[in-house]
């Protein structure tokens, strides 16, 4: 026999092993799915018209268990990913799910819709964040995607203002690593580039770089940086700051990667919808809460959560709207708020501040 030969016959077994594999693995997804129908025949079991077939508690849950039965070679995210979208065909199979996502097609909020409810999803653009909560309060969708801060540039306020006039419940929470490029049509002169379109936070987001490669270059801010990479066509003296989806859906030509300011900048998006979510076991809340003007009101918001030793991740403060909110804060914990300390603290609190509503507690980020 000779090498070749023998490389040759160690592939033939290997890949018959592998289509042994598959073929089990084929098998079980099948059973997989087979269960998942059963699940929505009992969730709809003596004509409930008012099943909920998403629980993002349990995919959570499903999600954790396969990160920490993973012992590779795999990593547990890439493990996580592959359960991501099993999970996501098998609800699709109980009732395909419906999210509105802050648009055009090509934005990190379509890629952070994708990556929390897989590509089973149907994923639908709107050209802003009241539209996107519009959607889910008429019932046209089931969920929606929002952005809310940015680890660069800080908080989308327009997301936490639309909570004031809202009864939707924040159901889930996206993380989302954000890598910006720049970006030109086939069209562009590299060399006589005047002006860059970005959305301002992603503008923002590259103010160094922009400084130091394009000091006198005019910065025009869109409504979204996948909205810049549309106005491109056509344009021989401008670029754009877009994401990858967005140059491959334009197809864009991208002349400087990973232009970001800050190597880990990140984005954190929320799923809005009118469910609550029970405990998932690792939780967030968020609360507004509506303070009295009086001196010591931000200690006695915040002092029984340091007492009760409850993690506060965020607080934020933002301008009420009404006579009656005098300002506003949104503050963002660990916990879930049927846990019996939190809601002890939440009790508390609530005694102390001029109005709380707690806007959902929902499932820590797990991919
Ligand atoms: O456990 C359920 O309630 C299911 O509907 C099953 C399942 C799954 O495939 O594991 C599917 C969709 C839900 O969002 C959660 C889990």
């Amino acid at each position: 026999m000779t090498d070749s030969d023998a490389q040759q016959a160690a592939l033939l077994a290997l890949r018959d092993k592998i289509d042994g594999i598959d073929a089990e693995i084929g098998r079980l997804i099948s059973e997989r799915a087979q269960c998942a129908q059963r699940v929505a025949d009992v969730k709809t079991a003596a004509g409930a018209t008012d099943a909920v077939f998403y629980r993002p508690e349990r995919e959570a849950q499903v999600l954790r268990k396969a990160m920490e039965r993973n012992s590779g070679p795999l990593s547990d995210e890439e493990m996580a990913r592959l359960f991501r979208e099993i999970m996501s065909a098998c609800l699709a199979l109980e009732q395909p799910v419906k999210v509105a996502y802050l648009g055009p097609e090509g934005t990190f909020t379509q890629q952070a819709a994708l990556k929390h409810f897989g590509q089973s999803a149907v994923a639908l653009p709107f050209s802003a964040i009241d539209e996107v909560f519009r959607e889910v309060e008429a019932g046209a969708v089931n969920y929606g995607v929002v952005p809310v801060e940015n680890s660069t540039e800080g908080v989308v306020s327009h997301t936490l203002d639309n909570f004031m006039n809202s009864n939707l419940k924040i159901c889930g929470e996206v993380e989302l690593r954000v890598h910006h490029n720049l970006v030109v049509s086939d069209v562009t002169n590299v060399d006589s580039i005047t002006r860059i379109y970005s959305h301002g936070q992603s503008l923002a987001q590259c103010r160094k770089w922009l400084d130091s490669h394009y000091p006198n270059i005019e910065r025009i801010a869109v409504s979204s940086n996948a909205e810049a990479a549309r106005r491109l066509k056509g344009e021989w003296n401008a670029a754009a700051i877009a994401p990858l989806k967005a140059a491959e859906l334009y197809d864009l030509r991208i002349i400087a990667e990973k232009i970001e300011d800050q190597p880990d900048n990140s984005t954190r998006f929320l799923i809005i919808g009118a469910q609550e979510v029970p405990s998932s076991g690792k939780d967030k809340t968020s609360l507004l809460v509506a303070m009295r003007n009086q001196p010591g009101a931000l200690h006695s918001l915040l002092e029984p959560f340091h007492r009760n030793s409850i993690d506060l991740t965020r607080v934020e403060s933002r301008p009420s709207r009404s006579g009656v909110w005098t300002y506003v804060f949104f503050v963002d914990f660990t916990g879930h708020k049927d846990d019996a300390r939190v809601s002890e603290t939440l009790a508390e609190v609530a005694s102390q501040v001029a109005d709380l509503k707690v806007l959902g507690s929902y499932p820590k980020a797990v991919l």
